[in-house]
C-alpha cells in the first residue's frame, strides 16, 4: 500500500541551525499521527519540508506516491498553521478564508461553482461557525480562528492534512469540538498530522506518535511514546500529570 506519508532522510538547515537531521517518517492511510516536541524541536520546519516550503540539505518527501509541491497543487495535502503564522489583520471573511480551500478545484479563475459553495457551507456548518461566516477574520476569539482554519481544510477535501498546533490557546469546549471533527475526518479515510504540546489529547485523538527533537526519538502508539521513561529519556524530565500542557 502506497503510504499517505513518506519522509526519508529529512535533514534540514537555516544556515548554521540544524533543525532537522535524517527524520523518517511513515503515515498509512486513515491514520492519526501526533507530532510530539518541544519548542524548537522542528515541528513546523518538518510540516514545512513536507509541504515543499523549505529546501532540504537532504532526504525525500511523498505524499501518496507525489512530491509534497505536487500533491500541495493538486488539492491533495491541506494545511492548518500556526495562528502565529497568519496575517489576522488582512480584511477578509470567514467565509473567504474557508473558499480559499477550494481553490485547488477551481482552475485559474477561480470561479466558485455550486460544488464549491455547498462544500464551504457545509464545512462551515460542521465547525459551527454559520453564524459567523460574513464576520473578518481578525474579528473571531483564538478557538474560532482555528475552527475557521480547520473548516478551510475540511472544505478542501485534501486526503492528507497537517494541522500545526491545532489545539493552542482553545479552551476545553473547541478542544473537544476539534478532536471531534479530526476524528470524523479520519473516519472519512483522511490522513491526519497532528503537531501539539498538549500531551494530553494524545491518546483521544491520535492513532500513532512520533516524538521529534531535531532527530525522531521514539515512535510507536501514543502509549508507547508517551511512557515517563521515554519522555525522561528524550528530555531529561518526568511526564507531567494528565491534563496538564506539556511545557519542559
Ligand atoms: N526561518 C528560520 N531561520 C533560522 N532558524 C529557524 C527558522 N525557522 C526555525 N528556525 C530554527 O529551527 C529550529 C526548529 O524550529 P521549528 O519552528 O521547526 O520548531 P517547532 O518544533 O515548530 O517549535 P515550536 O513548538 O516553538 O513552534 C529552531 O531552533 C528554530 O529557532
Amino acid at each position: 500500500m502506497t503510504a499517505a506519508i513518506e519522509v526519508t532522510g529529512a535533514t534540514v538547515r537555516y544556515g548554521d541551525v540544524l533543525a532537522l537531521d535524517d527524520v523518517g517518517l511513515t503515515v498509512a492511510p486513515g491514520r492519526v499521527c501526533g507530532l510530539l516536541g518541544t519548542n524548537g524541536s522542528g515541528k513546523s520546519t518538518l510540516f514545512k519540508t513536507i509541504l515543499g516550503l523549505v529546501p532540504t540539505d537532504s532526504g525525500r518527501v511523498r505524499i501518496l506516491g507525489r512530491t509534497g509541491t505536487a500533491a500541495r497543487r493538486r488539492g491533495l495535502l491541506g494545511y492548518v498553521p500556526q495562528a502565529e503564522q497568519v496575517d489576522w489583520a488582512f480584511p477578509v471573511r470567514v467565509r473567504d478564508v474557508v473558499m480559499m480551500g477550494r481553490y485547488g478545484h477551481m482552475g485559474a479563475r477561480r470561479r466558485a461553482r455550486p460544488a464549491d459553495t455547498r462544500a464551504v457551507e457545509h464545512a462551515l456548518a460542521r465547525t459551527d461557525l454559520t453564524d459567523l461566516a460574513d464576520r473578518q477574520i481578525g474579528a473571531l476569539s483564538g478557538g474560532q480562528r482555528k475552527r475557521a482554519f480547520v473548516a478551510r481544510a475540511i472544505a478542501q477535501e485534501a486526503d492528507v492534512l497537517l494541522l500545526d498546533e491545532p489545539f493552542a490557546g482553545v479552551d476545553k469546549r473547541s478542544e473537544a469540538t476539534i478532536t471531534e471533527l479530526l476524528l470524523q475526518l479520519r473516519d472519512g479515510g483522511r490522513t491526519l498530522l497532528v503537531s501539539t504540546h498538549d500531551l494530553a489529547q494524545v491518546p483521544a485523538l491520535c492513532d500513532e506518535a512520533v516524538l521529534l527533537q531535531r532527530h525522531v526519538v521514539a515512535r510507536g502508539t501514543p502509549e508507547e511514546v508517551l511512557r515517563p521513561e521515554t519522555l525522561m529519556a528524550a528530555f531529561g524530565v518526568p511526564a507531567q500529570e494528565e491534563g496538564t500542557p506539556w511545557t519542559p
